[in-house]
């Protein structure tokens, strides 16, 4: 039996605007696969990744940790200084976070999810790379100061290091730009407000 094939939704948004929460409420209440883009990523270099042995081969083995992982704060200091070791990297790293991105979003459409979440926080700051893989962009948007605060209460971390986080990423605007949904996750929403939206977008699409 063909099984139909389901939603693929892009969803982005800043650092600590919300898109976590947003997935969980999918998966808990539509069934949604998860497929998130940071942490198959993150796979790709830690311990036995598949990036690994590429990596040691571009750019020298003295880059791989005892443990096998990649030496991230070596090779953060190396694409620093260097920027085309950056985009090498990159070479290495994209088509192989594709093929898993791929291996997953297939077992979940075999699986029978009627939605698929790719939760990429980058997917405005990659380009077409993502938009042409999902059905639509859900942006999860937040103004900058909410953001700030709930990053600093959930990792404790010193507010300006915040502040160069957000400057590396897309603007508010430029999100906004490639949205086709766009849920408000900003002061002023608890969470059942945002549980609420979320609703409204998921009857829309029979969900
Ligand atoms: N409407 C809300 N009211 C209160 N807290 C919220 C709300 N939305 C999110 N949070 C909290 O803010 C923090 C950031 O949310 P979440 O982890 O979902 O964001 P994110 O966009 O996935 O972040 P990141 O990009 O850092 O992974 C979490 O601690 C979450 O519980």
């Amino acid at each position: 039996m063909r099984v139909a094939a389901p939603l693929l939704l892009g969803l982005t948004g800043g650092i600590g605007s919300g898109k976590s929460t947003v997935a969980g409420l999918l998966a808990k209440a539509h069934g949604a696969a998860i497929v998130d883009a940071d942490a198959i990523s993150r796979s790709t270099t830690a311990a036995r990744g598949s990036a690994l042995s590429a990596i040691a081969e571009a750019f020298g083995a003295h880059l791989i940790n005892t443990d096998g992982a990649l030496d991230r704060a070596a090779m953060r200091d190396l694409v620093f200084t260097d920027p085309s070791a950056r985009q090498r990297l990159e070479a290495i790293i994209h088509p192989l976070v594709s093929d898993e991105t791929d291996r997953q979003a297939a077992a979940a459409h075999a699986a029978g999810a009627p939605l698929i979440v790719f939760d990429v926080p980058l997917l405005v700051e990659s380009g077409p790379r993502w938009r042409a893989r999902v059905d639509r962009v859900m942006v999860v948007d937040c103004d900058v100061e909410t953001q700030i605060e709930r990053v600093i209460a959930r990792n404790q971390l010193p507010r300006d290091q915040v502040e160069g986080i957000l400057a590396a990423q897309a603007s508010r605007a430029q999100r906004l730009a490639c949205a086709d949904v766009v849920i408000y996750n900003g002061a002023g929403t608890d969470l059942a407000q945002l549980g609420a939206q979320v609703e409204i977008w998921a009857s829309r699409f029979g969900l």
